[in-house]
């Protein structure tokens, strides 16, 4: 197990018979400030699956918090169950009680499978409870700059490719409608662009297809892995990682992926196969850091004005990430990365006093 983990300062696995939580929060690195990331509700088929994903997720979370500059480190939970049948209030409450018995180290909102309102009862048991509904103290739901800022990382690949940034110039490909996707897809065919789209639940698919009657562009909906061969101009990754692999690269058309979905690269090595395909890279913790840069702003109190401006950042972040890529020949996933670790090297150096154990002030909230 300490091998599994050994890049990570803390795994905690927590077990409510009572209420059937089963859940796993990963705590990567705090170099930055407490550990910060969403939690995701998925019904994995073992332990060792919730476990990787919950170790992949909040390394890329320690990278996304460096990234947008935020004074938070990197953490993710995962509780395992299906988020169809296994929710209760219970189950949350539970949550927030491992949440809170952390003490300020971790905190957490929503990710796939989970939704604002579901925290709210996790919100009686802990403060350390981010992107809950307005109406309860916190910025809402996450997945709005999320998608906002997939629409800025899009705008600067364009920007990059083409040397334009109107969004109908190119054509898309999107996999997962949920929380971010959708508004992603609807976004873009609202810029009048041709969309192609899929997802598991046909709800979403049939949803996506009646709003596009009544916007200029268009949408067509594609079975299932078909999306990876899609003749499309830009791969939208927005459901689960891991999809940019041996067999899909091979099949993908794209000049160019720039989604959501947290770590599309199953391995690094994929980000270096897709610059020798000519493909270019949004690093996914670049173009996603919307939702984050929402809820660390929570610190100083919800204000959706601010975290629009700071969330236009990506755009100049991603524009960077690919010169410094073409300037130094790495992939632009090495970039991202070099560009991320050399920030928390810095701060190492910086802040020798600094107690990263200490809570934010996140109490003005309540
Ligand atoms: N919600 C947020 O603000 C953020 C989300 N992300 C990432 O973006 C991705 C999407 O997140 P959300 O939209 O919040 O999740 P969600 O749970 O609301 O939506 C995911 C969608 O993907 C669909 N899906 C699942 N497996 C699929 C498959 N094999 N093929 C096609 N569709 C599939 C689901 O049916 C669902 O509609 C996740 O990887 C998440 O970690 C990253 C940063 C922030
Ligand atoms: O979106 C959130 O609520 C927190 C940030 C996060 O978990 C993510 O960016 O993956």
């Amino acid at each position: 197990m300490f091998e599994k983990i050994s890049q990570h300062e803390q795994v905690v696995f927590c077990n409510d018979p009572a209420s059937g939580l089963k859940a796993i929060i990963a705590i990567h690195n705090t170099t930055l400030g407490p550990a910060l990331g969403g939690c995701r509700m998925r019904p994995y088929k073992s332990t060792d699956e919730a476990l990787e994903d919950v170790l992949r997720l909040s390394r890329g979370m320690t990278y996304k918090c460096a990234g947008a500059d935020v004074d938070f480190g990197g953490g993710k939970s995962v509780i395992i169950g299906d988020p169809t049948t296994d929710k209760s209030p219970a189950l949350f409450r539970a949550f927030g009680q491992f949440v809170d018995s952390l003490n300020g180290r971790f905190y957490t909102g929503t990710d796939m499978g989970t939704t604002p309102s579901d925290f709210v009862h996790a919100l009686k048991e802990t403060e350390c409870i981010v992107g809950v509904p307005d109406e309860y103290g916190g910025s809402g739901d996450s997945s709005v700059p999320t998608a906002q800022g997939v629409i800025y990382g899009l705008r600067a690949t364009l920007q990059s490719l083409l040397g334009t940034e109107d969004l109908s110039e190119m054509s898309y490909s999107i996999q997962g409608l949920g929380k971010v996707g959708y508004k992603v897809a609807e976004q873009l065919i609202a810029a009048g662009a041709r969309v192609y789209v899929t997802d598991i639940n046909p709800q979403a698919e049939k949803s996506i297809v009646e709003r596009a009657e009544l916007l200029p562009g268009s949408v067509v909906v594609v079975e299932g892995n078909e999306i990876y061969g899609v003749d499309a101009d830009i791969f939208v990754p927005c459901a689960l990682g891991g999809v940019v692999n041996d067999e899909t690269i091979d099949r993908l058309k794209v000049k160019a992926v720039v989604g959501s979905a947290n770590n599309q690269l199953l391995e690094d090595k994929h980000g270096i196969y897709l610059q020798q395909k000519g493909i270019l890279y949004g690093p996914d913790y670049i173009v996603n850091a919307g939702g984050l840069i929402q809820v660390a702003d929570e610190l100083y109190g919800p204000n959706k004005a601010r975290v629009l401006n700071q969330t236009k950042a990506i755009y100049d972040s991603l524009l960077e990430i690919y010169k410094q890529s073409r300037e130094l020949n790495l992939s632009t996933m090495e970039a991202a990365n070099r560009f991320c670790e050399d920030r928390i090297e810095q701060r190492k150096k910086r802040n020798s006093f600094f107690s990263h154990h200490k809570r934010p002030k996140w109490s003005v909230r309540h």
